[in-house]
């Protein structure tokens, strides 16, 4: 093992998972650097959760996957995380759960998780399973975020809550990496994923389409939308799709300058933009 390995969060290589005659996840690669927030983004179906899971130790896999340069299950007290099914605490109730997790969790801290029950408004006395879809959210990040871990993984973890509350939960996000954490996080809602990550990875079928930050998709990319098709040889397009009548290319413009003698309309993409080309192109545009 490489010295520095064991100071990042996770290191994929070649990562793939099949589920029966299903491949949620084709050889992905990726990293979760120290201090960043990470959000893997894609569409439904992508192989986010599965990512996760395979990540976490839950599901058996093919490729190489290491957490601090090690596996899962030597530094699983590393790590909190959120699931995408919220049953585990169902029978108990607040109070239970934070006993519970008292427990089992050296990094546990009872006040701040009170603390964060007591924000959310969440009785703690009553059963998590009869809380609402987005009671139950807020009661699992509350307990994992009472915890001081290294990495933070959730899955989707502003899933089923108000405005409101959304904004409370990203902005404590943003707290665990300026407190000296990790972030890996799922997510298909791209206002988000911009005023909190660091680094994106867009997942879809299973392969990693993209991996950078919002500045490289600004600096390196533009999109050029036409009536009619363009010729662009000589241009790096990395992603064609046709939407609305119109044709829509994602050029990678590094190394390059970009300059047609035809009137088209070009910009530098946001987010949103930027994905919806590469996810209707369906092409890697590394
Ligand atoms: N337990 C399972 N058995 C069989 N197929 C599964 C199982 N879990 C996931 N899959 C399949 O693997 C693929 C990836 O699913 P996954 O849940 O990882 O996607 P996702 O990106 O998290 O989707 P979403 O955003 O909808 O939650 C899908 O085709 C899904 O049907």
């Amino acid at each position: 093992m490489e010295r520095n390995e064991m100071s990042i969060p996770v290191i994929i290589r070649n990562l793939r998972k099949n589920y029966g005659g299903i491949r949620a996840i084709d050889g992905i690669d990726f990293i979760v650097q120290p201090q960043q927030v990470h959000a893997l983004l894609g569409p439904n179906g992508a192989g986010k959760t599965t990512t996760l899971k395979s990540i976490l130790g839950f599901v058996n896999y093919k490729g190489d996957i290491k957490l601090f340069g090690k596996d899962i299950d030597s530094v699983r007290d590393k790590v909190a995380f959120v699931p995408d099914e919220k049953n585990f605490y169902k029978s108990l109730t607040g109070e239970q759960a934070i006993r519970m997790c008292e427990k089992l969790f050296d990094d546990f801290s009872t006040d701040k998780a009170k603390e964060f029950f007591d924000k959310f408004q969440l009785p703690l006395n009553q059963k998590i399973g009869t809380f609402s879809h987005g009671m139950k959210t807020q009661a699992y990040l509350s307990l994992i975020l009472a915890r001081q871990a290294k990495l933070y993984i959730f899955d989707e973890p502003t899933w089923g809550l108000d405005p409101i509350k959304r904004d409370d939960v990203l902005e404590m996000i943003r707290d665990l990496v300026i407190e000296g954490s990790s972030v890996l996080y799922t997510s298909h809602i791209i206002p988000e994923v911009e005023r909190i990550a660091d680094k994106i990875s867009i997942m879809h079928k299973g392969k990693i389409h993209f991996s950078g930050s919002i500045d490289e998709i600004k600096e390196s990319y533009i999109i050029l939308k036409s009536e009619k098709r363009v010729e662009l040889s000589g241009y790096r397009v990395v992603s064609y799709c046709k939407q609305n009548g119109k044709h829509i290319y994602l050029i990678n413009t590094e190394k390059q300058n970009f300059s047609l003698k035809e009137d088209h309309e070009y910009y530098v993409p946001d987010l949103n933009e930027f994905f919806q080309v590469v996810i209707r192109g369906e092409r890697n545009v590394l």
